[in-house]
């Protein structure tokens, strides 16, 4: 009987236990829906209009809806392949609602209000916001926690000034230009290799090379030496750890697919699998072994390359317990180590592998581009003098740039009610800029804005565009990309050496598929079919 009653209470007590925290789960959920419509509320009362949301998954269901009804598989070649927006099929909804409510509008998904910006006034603003209220956009950098942690990429406010501050000095020009004779020395057996290809096809004078991979270990190698000072042998599995990591997480759509809910319920962790989990460890343990070899290596040695920058920016902003004050340390160091791994050199090697496509169709600009690194460099060779005569190869590259930047947005999220021009942002709204519409603006680039017209830049972007603001394949405002000078120097070194060295055309066998993996990448590589000059 005793028991038949303690089996009673206990049932009881688990009945208001569950519907204790239904109710506070439905609170929280309300509250946050609340807030959500007043954003909207506030949005649309100064005039920003937009597809209107269901109740609990905002505009997700039409996403997906728009998302399923696009053909990605189209067949893409020649001037085809460089007319063709990618983001009429890797964000198509964007697209849509663009055509319906024009460059700014607002949309929702569930528990996040959106504002998608890409009118170049707008732009303008956000480029000279000088403030810290906008930052990051939160849920985005939480599902990226294993890969960039929370170093200078995914940080904001005074952590993210003060991480900055450490940082920048390592990417100022004179110190960039110090790096060419480096990046130099990284791509020759690269173009060695391709060399070997071709002879060891007998009969042949040509051969159809896979270019993505081996200049992401071009660029792996420049990054890990330059900034490093590790040679490619101890970065490679740091590196294809990195990238394993990047597809695990990009296998699900980081930006648009959940509606927030499930990450209130059941917190971030839901999209670390434990595939995840244990490639950030293991990165993690790689990165910090590397830190600790280098700590040996630098006893009385001054060497002041990236990571000693960070080793010191690290002890000097640790403060707190020992058992904090190591904690934060490691993270630190880890977090900006694997930050910049990560952004100096897919970046890169994913913005030359679109310019030799874009070149492979446009062997007229291949020859000036020869003619010019043979006019100025010696042996073909561009060096710290040499570098900055290269203007034709500049041009290729800003407008490779334009058509197909790496990365797909300028994101941010107003992290207190924030002033763009007449706009208000009430806090909590994440801003949208997509990169490659901006760049392919009629409006502000002209009616050839879908051709690759390198000539464009021949003044400068100022001359190039009606609202120059408006290009920003390197992002913009206080958060502009701190590898700028880095990664310009590195594309114009590398479109040199390969331009001056081989010709190209595109092999039959390329398939032209942009994919979105955090960047805008190749889906199934860049295959050009070489001939040494
Ligand atoms: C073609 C090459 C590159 C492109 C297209 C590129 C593009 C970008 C973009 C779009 C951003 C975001 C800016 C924003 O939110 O406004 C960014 C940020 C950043 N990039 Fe790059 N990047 C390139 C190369 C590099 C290299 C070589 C490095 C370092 C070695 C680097 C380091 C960074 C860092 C640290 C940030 C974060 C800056 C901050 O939030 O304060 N990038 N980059």
């Amino acid at each position: 009987m005793e028991s038949l009653m303690m089996m009673e209470t206990a049932k009881t007590i688990w009945w208001i236990i569950v519907i204790g925290a239904l109710g506070l789960g439905f609170r929280i959920y309300s509250k946050a829906m609340t807030e959500q419509w007043r954003m909207r509320r506030r949005l649309t009362m100064q005039g920003v209009k937009g597809p209107p949301p269901s109740l609990f998954r905002g505009n997700v269901p039409e996403m997906q809806r728009i998302q399923s009804q696009t053909m990605i598989n189209k067949h893409y070649s020649g001037d085809n392949i460089i007319a063709h927006d990618y983001t009429s099929s890797l964000f198509p909804y964007l697209d849509h609602w663009r055509k319906q409510y024009g460059r700014v509008y607002t949309y929702s998904t569930g528990m996040k209000q959106h504002l998608y910006a890409n009118h170049p006034e707008v732009v303008k603003e956000l480029n000279q916001a000088n403030t810290l209220n906008l930052g990051k956009v939160s849920y985005v950098t939480k599902r990226l926690k294993s890969i960039l942690g929370r170093g200078v990429i995914t940080s904001n406010g005074p952590h993210w000034a003060h991480q900055r501050r450490i940082i920048a000095p390592e990417f100022f020009l004179d110190k960039v230009k110090g790096m060419v004779g480096l990046v130099v020395e990284s791509a020759m057996p690269m173009l060695s290799k391709w060399e070997e290809m071709v002879k060891s096809r007998e009969g042949e004078t040509f051969c159809d090379i896979r270019v993505d991979e081996d200049l992401r270990a071009v660029s792996a190698d420049v990054i890990s030496r330059a900034c490093f000072g590790s040679s490619f042998s101890k970065g490679k599995e740091i590196f294809s750890k990195l990238r394993c990591l990047q597809k695990a997480i990009t296998h699900n759509n980081i930006l648009f697919s959940l509606n927030g809910f499930t990450d209130i319920v059941f917190g971030t962790k839901k999209h670390g699998s434990g595939n995840i989990e244990e490639l950030e460890k293991h990165i993690e343990s790689l990165i910090w072994e590397t830190v600790k070899e280098r700590e040996k290596e630098c006893v009385g040695d001054h060497k002041k390359d990236l990571m000693q920058l960070i080793l010191e920016g690290a002890m000097s902003s640790c403060d707190g317990s020992l058992v904090d004050k190591a904690s934060s340390y490691k993270s630190f160091v880890v977090d900006n180590c694997k930050s910049i791994y990560f952004a100096g050199h897919e970046t890169s090697a994913v913005a030359v592998s679109w310019c030799l496509m874009l070149l492979a169709l446009n062997p007229s600009w291949q020859t000036r581009i020869r003619d010019e690194v043979l006019r100025f460099c010696t042996n073909g060779i561009p060096d710290i003098n040499s570098i900055s005569s290269l203007k034709t190869v500049t041009m290729v590259i800003q407008e490779t740039l334009r058509l197909y930047p790496p990365a797909a947005f300028v994101s941010r999220e107003a992290l207190e009610d924030t002033k763009l021009g007449n706009l208000v942002v009430p806090k909590g709204v994440c801003i949208w800029t997509l990169i490659p519409t901006l760049h392919r603006d009629p409006e502000i680039w002209g009616a050839d804005a879908n051709e690759f017209r390198p000539e464009r830049f021949s003044e400068g972007v100022s001359k190039a565009c009606k609202y120059p603001q408006s290009f920003v394949p390197f992002g913009l405002g206080t958060r502009l990309c701190l590898g700028k000078n880095f990664g310009m120097m590195e594309l114009k070194v590398l479109v040199s050496l390969i331009v001056s060295r081989f010709s190209f055309t595109l092999s039959p066998t390329y398939q032209h598929s942009p994919v979105f993996r955090m960047l805008v990448e190749p889906q199934h590589g860049v295959v050009i079919r070489v001939i040494p000059n």
